[in-house]
């Protein structure tokens, strides 16, 4: 029986990033993926092909020039499902032949097969073929993610009623749409569908969408969709769906009924642990499969078992899930991480972009901060004249006693990058003098920060600095 110093279950960011960390360290490390090829969700049906799909999307339409060329403008007439498949195949392969590289530079192991507990220490991996491994672990990540929360109401057909895992698959791109969820998978496809010029209803059960950002920010971007003519329900239960005649029929608690050519159901995702046989090390996941660890270690309740990612719960981000990786696997193998900066971004791949990073204006009130918030349009930048922007804002929140940035919130055309800028203060604990009194490339979308500063600095007026003697020469 072959033995390892650390064993991970699981090839998406998580894993992947602990491997190579162990391997760095000189374990001997072993990742098991039961997927065809490695990456997981990231890689093949998360990430990587939605972004693929929304860049796709905006090229072909032309939809970054409608601002100049008006709305009908495209640049290819018919788009089909197989035009923006094209680019996933590329993209995906390159990102294969990446990690593949990777794994194999570092003296990564990896076994193709599912992976299920016999004890702690103990893994057997079935292949395919049906042939089992028992292999012997020191430490283990589990590494293994989410897939899409499928209840057995919903009557699922891989055509018109569908999950976020097949509409990687479809054959035609709908003309109408029903996206059930608000979260961030299912307002990410609805726009990017929506760009292409399908018609899009969401419904959500909750009164908004996406709690977690700044509510501004968030109505600025429900005002964009809604100007676009997405519907929108919020407030609303789906009660049952149907397939009819090659459509398919939403019924709302309400009574309302809604139909469209595709239903895409986005209600969340649930823990990939239901093959682990986690009694046999004695853990137990959550009614959502999901692992509770220490958030500092990404140690479970069995001190040799470590989990990471997706399925250990929030922020479910492919970003997070990598640094989590890395902390684990140093954890595992007695090096440990020092601790993480306190921010990290999260970005929302909508059309239009939304990225955030810090605290919200409600969070800021919640905790009593006295605070001054800045905010600046994309119009008033001459980069957005250039590219014929009327929308985007970015917005930063800072205390009124410290005069540090607390918050960073931006919707619009490359808030998901301009963010880094936001961040990299907040981490630093930068203050409204870094934005008013830095020079920022002209022309550029970043300059939207120092027009936010000088807003926010109109508000709070001039830092009041003591007069200090200059000191004798030494
Ligand atoms: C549609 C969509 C869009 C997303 N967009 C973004 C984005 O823009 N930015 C972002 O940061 N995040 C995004 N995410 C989230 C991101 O994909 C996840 O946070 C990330 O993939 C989680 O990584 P992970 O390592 O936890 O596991 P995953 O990537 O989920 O990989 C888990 C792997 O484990 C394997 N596995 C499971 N069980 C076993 C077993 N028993 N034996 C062997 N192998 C097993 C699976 O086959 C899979 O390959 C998106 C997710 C989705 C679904
Ligand atoms: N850009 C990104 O970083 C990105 C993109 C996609 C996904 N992700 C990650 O993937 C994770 C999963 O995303 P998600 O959108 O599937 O889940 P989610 O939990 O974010 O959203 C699910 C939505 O569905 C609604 N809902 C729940 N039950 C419902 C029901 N029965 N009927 C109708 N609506 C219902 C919820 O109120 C919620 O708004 C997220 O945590 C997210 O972080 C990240």
């Amino acid at each position: 029986m072959q033995s390892f110093d650390l064993v991970v279950i699981g090839s998406g960011p998580a894993g992947r990033r602990a491997a190579i960390q162990a391997a760095k360290l000189e374990k001997k490390v072993l990742v098991v993926e039961k997927g065809s090829r490695v990456g997981g969700v990231s890689v093949h049906t998360g990430t990587i092909p939605s972004k693929t799909l929304r860049e796709t999307a905006l090229n072909l339409t032309g939809w970054r020039e409608r601002g100049f060329y008006g709305r009908a403008y495209r640049v290819k007439q018919e788009i089909s499902a197989d035009d923006l498949r094209r680019r996933l195949l590329i993209t995906l392969d390159h990102e294969v032949d990446v990690l593949e590289h990777q794994f194999a530079r570092n003296r990564v192991q990896q076994m193709r097969g599912t992976a299920t507990f016999v004890d702690a220490n103990t893994i057997d991996v079935t292949k395919d073929d049906g042939e089992v491994l028992r292999i012997q672990s020191r430490s283990t990540l589990l590494a293994v993610g989410t897939k899409p929360y499928r209840p057995s109401h919903i009557p699922f057909d891989n055509s018109s009623i569908i999950d976020s895992d097949e509409i990687l698959e479809i054959k035609e791109l709908p003309r109408s749409m029903i996206v059930i969820g608000a979260g961030v998978i299912g307002i990410e496809y609805a726009t990017i569908f929506s760009a292409l010029d399908t018609q899009v209803t969401v419904v959500e059960p909750r009164d908004s969408m996406l709690d977690f950002i700044d509510k501004e920010i968030v109505e600025d971007f429900t005002y964009q969709l809604r100007d676009r003519n997405m519907k929108l329900i919020f407030g609303q239960t789906v009660e049952s769906v149907e397939k009819l005649d090659g459509k398919a029929r939403v019924i709302l608690k309400n009574g309302r009924c809604l139909t469209a050519e595709m239903v895409l159901f986005a209600a969340g995702r649930v823990g990939a642990t239901d093959k682990l046989n986690l009694a046999a090390c004695g853990l137990e996941a959550d009614n959502r499969g999901r692992l509770k660890v220490n958030p500092e270690t990404f140690q479970t309740a069995v001190p040799s078992i470590y989990a990471a990612g997706d399925v250990v719960g929030f922020p479910s981000l492919a970003s997070t899930s990598m640094e989590q990786g890395r902390i684990a696997a140093r954890h595992a193998v007695g090096a440990p991480a020092q601790d993480p900066p306190q921010f990290f971004p999260y970005g929302i791949y909508a059309v239009p972009e939304i990225s955030t990073c810090g605290l919200t204006e409600e969070e800021v009130i919640q905790r009593g901060i006295p605070y001054e918030c800045g905010i600046a349009h994309f119009r008033e930048t001459s980069r957005g004249h250039i590219m014929g922007l009327d929308t985007g804002m970015l917005k930063m929140i800072f205390s009124l006693k410290t005069r540090r940035l607390l918050g960073v919130h931006i919707v619009g055309e490359g808030a998901t990058e301009l963010v880094h800028i936001g961040q990299a203060v907040l981490n630093l604990k930068g203050t409204l003098e870094y934005f008013v009194e830095n020079t920022f490339n002209y022309p550029t979308l970043a300059e939207a920060y120092k027009i936010a500063g000088l807003d926010a600095w109109n508000r709070m007026g001039e830092l009041k600095v003591e007069k200090v003697e200059p000191r004798a020469a030494e």
